[in-house]
């Protein structure tokens, strides 16, 4: 694996509060990496340590095959980090923003315009930041952590507090961030983000990386069970009880008839070979899944 980065027994303390507890993980050049976890888990503080913008009391960081700490100016000009809207320049509009860290990177004006274009603010260049919208705004900072063309962007919850339109026009454009060939490291408490997005998923919680995969290995390993619903009416108590093999659980409500199975295609076969599949709907594992597996607790974010 080419490593963009490769972060080895990171520890930070405040005060008795281990933060960061001994986290290790890689991420390979091109990669869409997501830490997911639940708020306090670590993540910020990890991904600071990370950018360089925090001491580690212990453990080490190669980051494009350099260490961030002490800071290295040539290698921020290699990697972007994406400011929470409240860090703007004051009072100035989306363009005028956008120039600032143009300008603070050596950049051209006209490049500055072009990823006005790409993250679709052009018709908002005139706009005072604090009159942009929530999903503008995000939009507005990931264009100033890609200004400069970085080989590798940190994007920390880019997408909380935007209602699901705004989410998932942001999620298009992260993903063609990530497919002009950049590496991406997303923190995110959304579980749908980190499986929608990410080509690998680290798990924290409590300062720990408790798993690291692909959320579709990470939801295969799990081997849940998967949860088949019908509409209720077409067969009968008996009937149901035994539809198929594998079926760990039968519940009907007399709206929906629910089967809880590890043999999904067995009990679905059966529910078509009696005309019962009215109203299907069938729900696998998800990352919530894993995540109360690992921690044995329901997901919070
Ligand atoms: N400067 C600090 N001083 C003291 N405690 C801190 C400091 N920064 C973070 N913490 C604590 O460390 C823990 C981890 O915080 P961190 O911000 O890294 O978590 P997170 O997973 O990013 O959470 P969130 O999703 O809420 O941002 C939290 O309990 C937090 O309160």
């Amino acid at each position: 694996m080419d490593a963009a980065i490769i972060a080895q027994d990171l520890r930070k303390r405040y005060g008795d509060l281990a933060a960061v507890d001994g986290v290790s993980f890689e991420v390979a050049s091109g990669e869409f990496f997501g830490i997911l976890g639940p708020n306090g888990a670590g993540k910020t503080t990890t991904v600071e340590i990370v950018e360089g913008l925090r001491k580690p009391d212990y453990g080490t960081v190669s980051l494009l095959g350099v260490s961030p700490w002490p800071h290295d100016r040539d290698l921020s000009r290699r990697v972007g980090v994406q400011l929470q809207a409240t860090a703007f320049f004051e009072r100035l509009t989306a363009r005028e923003q956008l120039h600032t860290f143009a300008d603070l990177y050596g950049v051209a004006a006209s490049r500055a315009d072009e990823m006005l274009e790409q993250v679709g603010l052009t018709e908002k260049a005139a706009t005072r930041i604090e009159k942009l919208s929530g999903g503008q705004a995000q939009r507005l900072s990931i264009a100033c952590a890609l200004v400069h063309d970085p080989e590798l962007v940190f994007l920390d919850e880019p997408t909380a507090a935007l209602d699901p339109q705004a989410r998932r026009n942001l999620w298009d454009l992260l993903r063609q961030v990530n497919s002009a060939g950049r590496t991406v490291v997303l923190t995110t408490h959304y579980m749908d983000e980190a499986e929608s997005l990410c080509d690998r998923v680290a798990i924290m919680d409590h300062g720990k990386v408790l798993k690291v995969d692909t959320p579709a290995n990470l939801v295969r390993d799990l081997n849940a069970a998967t949860h088949i619903s019908v509409s209720s009416g077409h067969l009968s108590a008996e009937q149901a009880a035994v539809i198929a093999d594998g079926v760990a659980e039968v519940d009907d409500d007399g709206m929906d008839l629910r089967f809880t199975t590890h043999e999904p295609s067995a009990v679905l076969t059966a529910l078509a070979e009696q005309s019962a599949l009215d109203g299907l709907r069938v729900r696998g594992a998800t990352l919530e899944d894993v995540f109360l597996e690992l921690t044995g607790r329901e997901y919070r974010a």
